[in-house]
């Protein structure tokens, strides 16, 4: 039987890097797959992973119906086996819908791969929608971890270093890196008590190194 699974992680914790091994997996046993993703870091039509992989894709837009897309394939004379869908956050509840409707009436696998929640902690539609009709929903096994060593639960977003809780869903952008001077706008993968207390790693260090208050009196 066919099956739709959700894998899912912070930023960072490998969801890529599994989708490319996914499809070389069955690639390599002779299934023939397609691979979507939309607004991935790398550019249009690209599934990238930080380890260094990347693979072309089909770019799922807005009104980009999968349905269609496999129904006319196959009727055209194609072969599809599975689905791997990255970024599938930013997919809409109608287009994981269809993904619910290929594996159930046409027997097509789908892996879809994204983050849970945004830089806020709420749901991304996609998300939510799978969680609700998933076979399966895996967690990542490679943990990213917040600064304080805990497991990362959220993924936060900084603003010239600041960590922000307002502003638009979608700002494509990357993991922060400690090296690095502070980008425009960047991600931070926190556990929940430092993302509930905006308490990013460098406001951290930067509390540590405050002087002590002056002693009363
Ligand atoms: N230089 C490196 N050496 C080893 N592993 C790395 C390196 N850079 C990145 N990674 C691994 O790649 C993971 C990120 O993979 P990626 O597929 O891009 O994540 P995601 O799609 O979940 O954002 C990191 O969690 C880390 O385990
Ligand atoms: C939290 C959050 C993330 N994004 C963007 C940032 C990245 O471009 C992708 C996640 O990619 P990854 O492969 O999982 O690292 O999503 C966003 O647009 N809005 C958010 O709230």
């Amino acid at each position: 039987m066919a099956e739709l699974h959700f894998f899912t992680g912070t930023m960072d914790s490998g969801k890529s890097t599994l989708a490319l091994q996914t499809n070389h997996n069955h690639a390599a046993r002779g299934r023939v797959g397609r691979i979507f993703t939309t607004h991935d870091r790398a550019g249009e039509a690209k599934l990238s992973s930080r380890l260094g992989l990347t693979h072309d894709a089909l770019e799922v837009e807005q009104d980009f119906d999968f349905w269609t897309y496999v129904v006319s394939s196959l009727t055209a004379g194609g072969r599809i086996d599975y689905l791997i869908c990255d970024e599938a956050q930013f997919y809409s509840r109608g287009q994981i819908d269809q993904l619910a409707k290929i594996v159930d009436e046409l027997q097509i696998d789908c892996f879809a791969f994204g983050i849970l929640t945004d830089f806020r902690g709420l749901m991304f539609e996609g998300s939510a929608r799978l969680v609700e009709l998933a076979d399966r929903v895996h967690t990542l096994q490679v943990e990213a971890l917040c600064w304080c060593g805990k497991r990362a639960t959220h993924n936060a977003r900084t603003e010239n270093g600041v960590m922000v809780t307002e502003g638009e869903v979608i700002v494509v952008g990357d993991v922060e890196k400690i090296d690095e001077p502070p980008a425009d706008v960047a991600y931070e993968v926190l556990c929940r008590q430092h993302h509930r207390r905006r308490l990013t790693a460098a406001r951290a260090k930067a509390v540590s190194l405050a002087p002590e208050p002056l002693p009363f009196g």
